[in-house]
């Protein structure tokens, strides 16, 4: 079994590296490989995206072959130099010094992510996009993923559910208590969700059946289509914080939603609410957070996503009962990861052959 790995890795990156592409074949192959366009891929992705990849006779492409460590970035603006289309993932910085160090031949930039921001923030893919470099990215695919997580998080937070493994692991559970690890219920609550889109509703339409008196949103503009399949109301941001019981933050990160969750939205919410943030860490000034966790201005938190990730042993947050934190899972399912892998190889293909991408960034 672990030979058959072991040689199945090999022929992988024999396949994959333009290096070694070129072993054994005849030099017509190997003039034909030469011309093809050259692609840097920044992960190992999950198979499927590798496989288009490898099978479009399209692409000459070599990757940062590991899964665990990020590209260093020395290495990565090294491996961009000439290439044609880039595939990344979130953790890579794509910014002027990447741009100027790949050159002009990029034409195509594919990130296995919905979310945008380690493309330096939008005004630098307006940047991208006016160079005629065209974005592609991976919305969709990801929602059921993401929204059921959330929905998790949001129980696992409001039920106190890590707290109460932990006391019954570690003798805590003494006898049967009338208000020991008490929280707050769904049932005939009011729910907010900032930033609502594809993600908001799917994670409504799961909460729903918990028997939700009432959803809201807040957003830069009311979205009534989308409102009408969860029948939420659109309010303000202030009356948002005022009445919702949970509040999900589903909103991306842009120069106008950074750190907008601060004192002043956590201020205006009840003792009684739960925070849960599964977009961008940065949409949340940390802080500002702790300071009302600790100070019981609000129930609790629970964040898939901080700044920085991973995010400190040693930070503060951590110290907090009522803050649940996960490392940035929320479409860590098998399916959906290698639905992302897929599509933001096919997003590469297409925008290589001068096609309309399956999902490309318009801004
Ligand atoms: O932006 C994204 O795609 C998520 O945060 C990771 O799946």
């Amino acid at each position: 079994m672990w030979c058959s790995r072991m040689a199945l890795r090999r022929l992988q990156w024999i396949a994959v590296t333009p290096l070694n592409i070129t072993w054994g074949l005849t030099s017509n192959v190997q003039r034909k490989m030469s011309t093809l366009p050259r692609v840097y891929v920044t992960r190992q992705i999950p198979p499927e995206g590798l496989k288009i990849l490898r099978e479009s006779g399209q692409v000459q492409f070599e990757l940062w072959d590991s899964d665990d460590v990020p590209v260093p970035r020395k290495e990565l603006l090294q491996k961009v130099k000439g290439v044609d289309g880039l595939v990344c993932v979130l953790t890579e910085k794509i910014d002027a010094e990447l741009l100027d160090a790949a050159g002009p031949n990029l034409k195509v930039l594919s990130t296995m992510s919905v979310g945008f921001d380690h493309l330096s923030l939008e005004e630098h893919i307006k940047g991208l996009i006016c160079v005629g470099i065209r974005v592609g990215y991976t919305p969709d695919v990801l929602t059921d993923a993401v929204a059921e997580l959330t929905v998790a998080l949001l129980l696992t937070t409001s039920r106190r559910l890590i707290e109460a493994t932990h006391e019954a692991k570690t003798g805590g559970w003494g006898t049967w208590r009338t208000l020991w690890l008490c929280g707050h219920e769904l049932a005939n609550s009011t729910v907010g969700i900032l930033g609502l889109g594809r993600i908001g509703v799917a994670i409504a339409e799961r909460l729903a059946p918990f028997k939700v008196k009432k959803f809201i949103y807040t957003d830069v503009a009311p979205r009534p289509e989308l409102a009408s399949i969860i029948n939420a109301e659109y309010v303000s941001f202030n009356e948002m914080a005022k009445q919702s019981d949970f509040l999900a933050v589903c909103c991306a990160l842009t120069p106008e939603t950074k750190e907008i969750c601060n004192k002043d939205l956590f201020s205006k919410m009840k003792n009684t609410s739960i925070f849960i943030n599964t977009s961008r860490g940065g949409v949340v000034n940390q802080e500002d957070l702790y300071e009302a966790l600790s100070t019981g201005q609000i129930a609790g938190a629970g964040l898939d996503v901080t700044v920085p990730e991973p995010l400190p042993t040693s930070h503060p947050l951590f110290t907090l009962k009522n803050c649940v934190i996960l490392p940035h899972i929320a479409s860590a399912s098998y399916t959906t990861r290698n639905a992302m892998s897929a599509l933001a190889a096919n997003n590469l293909l297409l925008g290589l052959r001068g096609e309309t991408m399956i999902k490309e960034l318009k801004l």
